[in-house]
C-alpha cells in the first residue's frame, strides 16, 4: 500500500466513523424529540401577545395563570388611571391612546401573533342603550378587526371577551364575518365563575379564534356557542385548573374574619383596622330604607353573589351584592337594618374576580375609582382556562 493509498484508506475510515457518529447523533436527537413530544415536552413556541383594552390587566393575569408560554409585547388603553394601576402591578405602562388611531404598520411593528381583546361593553348593555355598532364606543373594535386583512403579520390567535348580549349584536356578526374571511375558525362560550367553583355570578361572552392551519384541541366544537366549560378540561395541560361544580362559601373571599357574637350571631367587623375604615363600607340607613327591597343581600356562608358593575358603591340597585355582617339564626324575621349591611371591599371584589393576592391599587386611586375599574374587569377563574384551551395544540 502506497503512502497515498494509506492516507486515502485512513481518510475513508475516519469519514465512515464520522458518518456513523453523525447518524447516531441524528437518530438520538430524533428519539429525544419523539420522547419529548410524547411527554409533552416539545419546545413550545413563545407567543407574542398584544392586549387591547387592557384596563387593570385581567387578561394579563389570566395568561399568567394559564401558563401560556408568552411575552406580552404591548398593552393598549385610553384610561390614564387604569394604566396607573397596570403599571403599578406589572411595571409596564400600556400604550396610552385611542386604539382607533392604530394603523396596520403600527401593529406589524410589534410582530405579535396573538391578540387579546376586551372592548367596551356599553354598546351591548341596556344601560348603554344597546346601540351596538352604531355606538361610537364600538368603532375602535370594528376598526381594529378590519385592519387584520391588511397586516403583513396577522395574528394566528385571537381572544375576545364581552357582555352577554354581544353574541346577538351586529358587531358580533361583523366580527365573525371578518374572522371567516381571514381564515379563522372560532369557538364561542358563555361562562360564569360559578362554573369554576367561585361563588360569583358574572356570565360573559368569549370568542376563541385560531387562524388555519392552527386548529382547536376539540375541533368538533368549531362554529358553536357553548354554555358549558367541559371542552376546557380536555386539553393536555388542564391539570392545575380543575373542574369544580361545588362553589366555595363567600367567607373564603372576605378580607376580614368572622367572630361569634351573642345569640349565635356572627359579627364580622373585626379585622378593620379602625372605626373609619369600617364605616366607609357600611350601607347608610337612608339607602336601606329607599332601596332595601331591590338589594341583593348575601351572607358569609352564601355560595353565590351578584356581578359587581362599575357603578358599585355609587348606586345600590343592580350593581352588586351587599354583605350581611350580622348573621341571624332566623334570616326571614330579621330587618335589613339589623343585618348591618356593608359593601364588599375592593380587595374582596378582586378576590371574587380571582385576581392574585399581590394585586393592589396605587394609593392615589379613590375607593369609587377602584370599584369602577374592577367592575370593568374580568374573572381570571374563567379566562385562564379558556386561554389555556385556546393556546393548546391538538
Ligand atoms: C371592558 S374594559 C376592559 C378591562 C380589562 N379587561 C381589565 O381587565 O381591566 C374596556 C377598557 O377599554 C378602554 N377603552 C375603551 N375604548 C378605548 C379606545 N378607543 N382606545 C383605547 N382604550 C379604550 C377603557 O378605558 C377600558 O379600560
Amino acid at each position: 500500500m502506497t503512502q497515498q493509498d494509506f492516507r486515502f484508506e485512513k481518510g475513508l475510515s475516519e469519514y465512515k466513523s464520522f458518518k456513523a457518529l453523525n447518524k447516531q447523533i441524528t437518530e438520538h436527537s430524533l428519539i429525544i424529540s419523539l420522547v419529548m413530544e410524547e411527554k409533552g415536552l416539545r419546545e413550545e413556541q413563545t407567543w407574542r401577545l398584544l392586549e387591547f383594552y387592557s384596563g387593570i390587566g385581567g387578561m394579563r393575569y389570566s395568561a399568567i395563570k394559564a401558563g401560556v408560554n408568552a411575552k406580552m409585547v404591548e398593552a393598549f388603553d385610553i384610561n390614564d388611571l387604569a394604566n396607573d394601576v397596570y403599571e403599578h402591578n406589572f411595571g409596564h405602562r400600556p400604550f396610552q391612546g385611542n386604539i382607533q388611531t392604530l394603523t396596520a404598520a403600527d401593529l406589524d411593528r410589534y410582530k405579535a401573533n396573538a391578540w387579546l381583546l376586551s372592548p367596551p361593553c356599553q354598546p351591548y348593555t341596556r344601560q348603554g342603550l344597546q346601540k351596538q355598532s352604531a355606538d361610537a364606543r364600538a368603532s375602535s373594535f370594528l376598526q381594529i378587526l378590519e385592519i387584520i386583512p391588511q397586516l403583513m403579520l396577522p395574528p394566528s390567535i385571537l381572544f375576545v371577551e364581552n357582555v352577554v348580549g354581544f353574541e346577538t349584536s351586529d358587531t358580533h356578526q361583523k366580527m365573525i364575518q371578518i374572522l371567516k374571511e381571514s381564515q379563522f375558525v372560532t369557538q364561542e362560550f358563555i361562562l360564569s365563575p360559578l362554573q369554576f367553583g367561585v361563588p360569583y355570578s358574572r356570565p360573559r361572552y368569549f370568542c376563541l379564534a385560531k387562524r388555519k392551519p392552527l386548529s382547536f384541541y376539540k375541533p368538533e366544537f368549531n362554529g358553536q356557542l357553548l354554555y358549558v366549560p367541559e371542552p376546557l378540561f380536555s386539553c393536555k395541560k388542564s391539570t392545575s385548573i380543575s373542574k369544580n361544580d361545588e362553589c366555595l362559601p363567600i367567607e373564603r373571599f372576605l378580607e376580614f374574619g368572622n367572630s361569634k357574637g351573642e345569640n349565635g350571631t356572627f359579627f364580622q367587623a373585626n379585622g378593620f383596622s379602625d372605626e373609619d375604615s369600617l364605616n366607609q363600607y357600611l350601607v347608610p340607613s337612608n339607602l336601606i330604607e329607599r332601596w332595601g327591597s331591590a338589594m341583593d343581600i348575601v351572607y358569609p356562608d352564601s355560595k353565590r353573589c351578584c356581578c359587581f358593575t362599575k357603578s358599585y358603591y355609587r348606586y345600590v340597585k343592580g350593581t352588586g351584592s351587599l354583605l350581611a355582617t350580622i348573621m341571624p339564626i332566623t334570616r326571614d324575621k330579621t330587618s335589613l337594618e339589623e343585618l348591618c349591611l356593608r359593601y364588599f371591599t375592593p380587595r374582596e371584589v378582586s378576590s371574587l374576580h380571582s385576581f392574585p393576592k399581590e394585586f393592589e391599587f396605587p394609593e392615589h386611586v379613590t375607593l369609587r375609582q377602584r370599584y369602577a375599574l374592577l367592575g370593568n374587569s374580568l374573572s381570571v377563574a374563567v379566562v385562564a382556562p379558556l386561554l389555556r384551551y385556546l393556546f393548546s395544540e391538538p
